[in-house]
């Protein structure tokens, strides 16, 4: 039988790290933040309809979303927020459901950053739901180090997210991965979290754990 496992976190608590280790052990991984930026990368799907919605200034001229402008605009404005949403969303939606379709393993996990802030939408298509937790100072942390962010920035996008308490209260599994966990615990936790959850013959996990 297939296991379904909807993957999320706050920004920079560490969701894609967790994601890699689950794609390590032999489970297909859906990015949707990455499904996203491929809808806003040069020639994307979504640019047309943007273009139309916010003007072209919010489009670079290699042809690609202005994701530093848009970025500044939305987290401002939760108006504008939801008109990108209702662009993006859909799309997204669409080729994470083709991208499970196509999927041959016997775990798939949907890495999905606002999988709480969905709702029931996103828990009835999972058997399980795992939260990375960590610290709000840490997150602010990783996303500093990130070019282009400043505190301001990271905070105003932590505001327009699910409260951790909310997250948690969701959870099937909490990984807490804040300051001072090894990269190499954190993949020996999700490595363990597999095998309890009867992926454990998902190819590499045997190995893994041996190691
Ligand atoms: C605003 C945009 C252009 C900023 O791009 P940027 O490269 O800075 O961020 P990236 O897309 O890599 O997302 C990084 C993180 O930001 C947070 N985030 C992104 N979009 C949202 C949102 N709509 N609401 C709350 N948090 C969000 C998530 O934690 C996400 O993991 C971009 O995030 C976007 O297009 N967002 C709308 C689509 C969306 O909702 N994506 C997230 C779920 S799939
Ligand atoms: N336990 C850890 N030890 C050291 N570095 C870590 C740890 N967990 C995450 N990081 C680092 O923190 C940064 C953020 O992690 P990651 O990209 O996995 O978070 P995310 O939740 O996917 O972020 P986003 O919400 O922006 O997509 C990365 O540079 C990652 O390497």
């Amino acid at each position: 039988m297939r296991m379904r496992i909807g993957l999320s976190g706050g920004i920079g608590s560490g969701k894609s790290t967790v994601a890699g280790f689950w794609r390590e052990a032999g489970a297909t991984v859906i990015d949707t933040d990455a499904i996203s930026r491929g809808l806003t990368a040069t020639g994307g799907a979504a640019l047309p309809a943007i273009a139309a919605e916010f003007g072209p200034q919010l489009i670079r001229a290699d042809g690609a979303l202005d994701r530093d402008a848009m970025r500044a605009l939305v987290f401002a404005d939760a108006g504008a927020k939801q008109r990108l949403e209702a662009i993006l969303h859909p799309m997204i939606s669409a080729e994470t459901q083709a991208q499970a379709a196509a999927a041959t393993t016997s775990a798939i996990v949907f890495d999905v950053p606002l999988l709480v802030e969905a709702g029931l939408r996103w828990r009835q298509r999972v058997e399980r739901v795992l939260i990375v937790d960590c610290a709000e100072q840490t997150q602010l942390a990783r996303v500093m180090q990130r070019p282009g962010w400043t505190r301001e920035a990271a905070e105003a996008v932590i505001r327009q997210q699910a409260r951790r308490a909310q997250r948690r209260a969701c959870a099937d599994a909490v990984i807490v991965n804040d300051e001072g966990l090894t990269l190499a615990t954190l993949r020996l936790q999700v490595l363990a979290l597999a095998q309890r959850w009867g992926c454990g013959t998902i190819a590499g996990i045997g190995a893994s754990t041996h190691r």
